[in-house]
This record gives C-alpha cells, structure tokens and sequence, in this order.
C-alpha cells in the first residue's frame, strides 16, 4: 500500500504532473477560453458573469484580442498555460488558434494543459496533439464513475497516451473517487482530485446534496478529502489539491510573479503578492503635484493619473500633514491602499489618512 503524508494545506500526492508543477510555481496561466458547457455539474463553480457565455479571459483579463492575452503571459512571466471553461472543446478551432499562438510565441517549451469533461474522438486528439498540447485530463461526470472502463473515457484516455499527449483524469474529490482511482490504474494515467469547494454560485446545490462547510474559515466541503484518501490505495499516481493550497499557495505565488513584473519603483510588494502605494485622490491636483515639487519628492516615486496621484504611501504618511492641511478645502482625500497586482485588482484594503 502507498504511503502518503499531507503537507500543512492538506494536500497530499504520490505524483505530480509537469502542469502541476508548474501551477504550484504560480507560472501556469489560466486561459478560460468559453464559458459555454454541455454539462450541468451541481458542484459548478463558475460565476454568473462566466457561466453559459461565450466569453474569454486570461486570468481576471477579459480577451478580446491576441495582444490581451499574450501581454497577460508577458506580465506574469508564464512558463505554461493551462486551458479550461466551462467546455473547452466547444471551441476547438480557438482552442487550436490559442494553443499554436501560445507555442509560436513563447516557444515549444510553453507547457500547455487542456481540461474537458467531454471524451473527444481520435480525430479531436490528433488535432490537439498536432498543434502541440502537452497534457490532458478528463473530468468525467459522476454518474459514468463506476462504469468507464465501458465509456468513451477509456478510448479517449488510450488515444491521447498514443498520440504522445501526458493523459490524467480531474475530479472533484468525492464518493465513488476511489473506483476512479482503480480505473486510472488499469489505465495507466494519473489522477487528480480537487478538495470540493464552496463558491457564491453552487453553495445551495451543495448544501441541497448534504454538503457542509469544514469551517468558518475555509471553503473547504468537510469530508471531501476522505475520498482521496481511499483513491490513494488504489492508484500508484494520485494528487490530492487542498483548497488551502490553492489560495495559500498557486494564488500567491501567481500574484508574486504578476507583482514582480508590474510594481512600479514606489509599490510596495507584499508576501501575497498584493501592492500596497499611497493616493492622493480628487481636489486640487495642480496643488498637490505642487507641494510633491516643492518637497522634493523623486519623480520615480509618484505617478500622476487622471484625478489622482498615486505615490509611495511611506511618502504619504511623511507628508501627510502638509497635503491635509493644504489640500482638505478642495476636498482631496488621502488613503494608503492594497490591491490585487493589475489594473482594476480587486482592493484587499484600504486605510483613510
Ligand atoms: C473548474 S473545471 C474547468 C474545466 C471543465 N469545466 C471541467 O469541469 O472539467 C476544472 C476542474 O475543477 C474541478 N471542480 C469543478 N467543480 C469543483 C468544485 N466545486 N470544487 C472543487 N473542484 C471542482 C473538477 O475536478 C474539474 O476537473
Ligand atoms: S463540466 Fe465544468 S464547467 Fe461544465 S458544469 Fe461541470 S464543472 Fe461546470
């Protein structure tokens, strides 16, 4: 029997593959390339703006161009990407686009993973394989579980290993995960199992299949990594990703390299890879450009933006009773704030002077 020790997320693994690798470096971009899905899980996480529209994004970056998405793997310096929805391969053609811009663009060494729940034909694989796609894995849906080896899973699973493309099987880590595992073994591929999660758009449907939070603190379902456990013993090749794991550590490490390419001279990086800079928000901006000169303050350490300024917020904190008391009548407000590292990110929080 395999042994196993779970790490301090609760993730645990007697394998891993090259996408996941790469996506615990936090250097795998995210390419949702439709929200567009035959299925209808009740475990669905995606959110309202993405589920059943055909839309792209790069991360959090809506693509409406090449150059949205290649400048999204240029900022965080990807060394793969791995491409998922709603059903992927409900665009075939854009995913065959995608996958050959992406490899002519950073290299053939640009690992690339796809995520389907489908079992495309040999055709679809010799196109995917063709074009360069370096893994894939299969998300059955829970009903065919204890029946693939007589489901389109099994060829699809042997066509892609023979077509030279790294095949594993996703799931969602619950009952039934363990005759999954005894298939993938039988097949030869790995086996991921993701820690059932609680997100805005399936909490009812969860709870409706007498799912529960593990606590106040995580998004955790309880109970879900029981089933790993079991899927462990039957298969050689078996990853089991925590939902800590996820945020403590992929986003993170994501955000870091995201960080570490975009802050400018004054941003101050955190540990979670947020920014943290000063702003001097409305009123009289001539004013406050003024006081910046006048105090000597170095160009590389504020940037004007239409409306604001925004500035080194140990700057700020220095000056902050001079801008108060000269700035307060045209009522400019002074803030230091922290925001998720790209344009628009989402403010994690935000401190009034
Ligand atoms: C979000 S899906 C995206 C690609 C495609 N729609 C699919 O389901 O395969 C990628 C993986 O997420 C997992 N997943 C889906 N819903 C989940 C949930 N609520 N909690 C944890 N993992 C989930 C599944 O294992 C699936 O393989
Ligand atoms: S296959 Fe994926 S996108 Fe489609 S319903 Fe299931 S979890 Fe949602």
């Amino acid at each position: 029997m395999e042994k196993f020790t779970k790490d301090e997320t609760g993730s645990f693994c007697s394998y891993l593959s090259e996408g996941c690798r790469l996506c615990q470096q936090g250097a795998k971009m995210v390419l949702f390339v439709t929200g567009l899905c035959p299925k209808s899980c009740f475990y669905c996480p995606l959110s309202d703006e993405r589920r059943g529209k055909d839309l792209t994004f790069a991360n959090e970056r809506p693509v409406k161009s090449d150059e949205d998405l290649l400048r999204e793997a240029g900022l965080m310096d990807a060394l793969g990407t791995g491409i998922t929805g709603g059903e992927p391969l409900l665009k075939i053609e854009r995913v065959l686009y995608y996958i050959r811009l992406l490899k002519a663009s950073f290299g053939e060494g640009h690992h690339i993973h796809l995520y389907t729940s489908l079992a495309p034909d040999r055709e679809t694989l010799e196109k995917l394989a063709e074009a360069g796609l370096d893994e894939i894995r299969f998300h059955p849906p829970q009903s065919v579980w204890g029946k693939l080896m007589d489901s389109p899973y099994a060829s699809a699973l042997q066509n892609a290993k023979d077509l030279g493309i790294v095949a594993g099987i996703e799931i969602p880590s619950l009952e039934g995960a363990e005759k999954v595992a005894a298939f993938a073994e039988k097949m030869g591929v790995f086996l991921n199992l993701n820690e059932l999660e609680f997100s805005d758009n399936n909490s009812e449907a969860l709870l409706k299949n007498g799912f529960s939070l593990e606590s106040d603190t995580s998004c955790a379902a309880a109970g879900s990594s029981t089933h790993s456990e079991n899927a462990f013993r039957a298969c050689k090749r078996v990853h089991f990703c925590s939902s800590t794991y996820k945020d403590a550590v992929q986003l993170r490490k994501r955000f870091q390299r995201i960080a570490k390419n975009t802050a400018r001279e004054f941003d101050e990086i955190t540990e979670d890879g947020t920014l943290i800079y000063g702003v001097i928000d409305g009123g009289d901006q001539g004013l406050a450009e003024e006081i910046l000169k006048e105090s000597e303050v170095p160009g590389e350490l504020f940037e004007v933006k239409e409306g604001k300024i925004e500035i080194a917020w140990w700057v700020l904190e220095d000056l902050k009773d001079m801008l108060k008391e000269e700035l307060e009548p045209s009522s400019t407000k002074l803030f230091i704030i922290e925001r998720h590292p790209f344009e628009d990110g989402l403010v994690v929080e935000l401190i009034p002077l």
